[in-house]
């Protein structure tokens, strides 16, 4: 089942994804969250932070796992997503760092890391509630095109389109990592339920196929369309393909 929200403007989008991740921890103190990067979910992680503060909201229970990391990018690297996350967040929030985990982008192996993540995605109970933004071809995660929907947490090589949108967060787009560490289709399929934020008018047309096209590997973000619980929250722009 998906439900639809959409909301006035980004401000909106973020207060209301930022009262249900809210209301899940407030009903299980000891959520299980899934996390995204990118510019999408910022706003809602700066309600988080704002609630947090005025007590309405205790992260010392919960636990994340965050989507994704690049390959080669430590976590102190600026560009890192364990960087992003630090600053957009975990710094100003009670969690407890133990709780905190995103792939390692410099294991010695990156087939044991990638093992080691999904195996401490199943000990700590799953996922009750994941996160999710969208790429402008329609990936998820850094799962792009083509992944399969069995696949778990995995090495990925980043799409050309997602080196240049990326590349906005470093120097240039020859700095951009090529590879990255992310869940699988299957990883984040097997968490509870979905929360997929997308705003802006660059993104209209991949909301619009996601939510009503096909469901096909060549449009990651479809195989939402058959999970049971996932809301989508929308701003105006980014839901102005859809038909109403
Ligand atoms: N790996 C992340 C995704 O998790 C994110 O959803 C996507 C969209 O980013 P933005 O929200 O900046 O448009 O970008 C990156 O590639």
């Amino acid at each position: 089942m998906m439900k639809i929200i959409i909301c006035k403007n980004y401000e909106e989008m973020s207060q209301t994804a930022a009262e249900i991740v809210a209301k899940q921890i407030n009903s299980n103190p000891h959520t299980v969250l899934g996390l995204a990067t990118g510019s999408t979910p910022v706003g809602m992680y700066k309600n988080l932070v704002k609630m947090n503060k005025e007590g309405k909201v205790d992260f010392s229970n919960v636990v994340t796992f965050n989507l994704d990391e690049y390959v080669g990018l430590d976590k102190d690297h600026p560009c890192s997503y364990h960087r992003f996350m630090d600053e957009n967040l975990f710094n100003h929030i009670n969690i407890k760092r133990e709780n905190v985990h995103l792939p390692n982008g410099v294991a010695p192996s990156l087939e044991e890391e990638c093992k080691a993540y999904e195996k401490m995605i199943a000990q700590a109970g799953g996922i009750n509630l994941q996160i999710l933004g969208i790429g402008h071809n329609g990936h998820i995660g850094f799962n792009e095109p083509g992944t399969p929907f069995h696949s778990l947490t995995h090495v990925v090589e980043l799409a050309q389109r997602t080196i240049e949108a990326n590349s906005r967060f470093f120097n240039s787009p020859d700095e951009v990592p090529r590879k990255a560490i992310s869940m699988g289709i299957k990883t984040i399929m097997q968490a509870q339920k979905i929360l997929l934020l997308a705003s802006g008018k660059d993104k209209a047309e991949i909301i619009s196929k996601a939510l009503h096209g096909p469901v096909t590997t060549d449009v990651p973000a479809s195989v939402l369309q058959l999970h049971p619980n996932v809301t989508v929250i929308l701003d105006e722009d980014a839901a102005s393909a859809l038909d109403r």
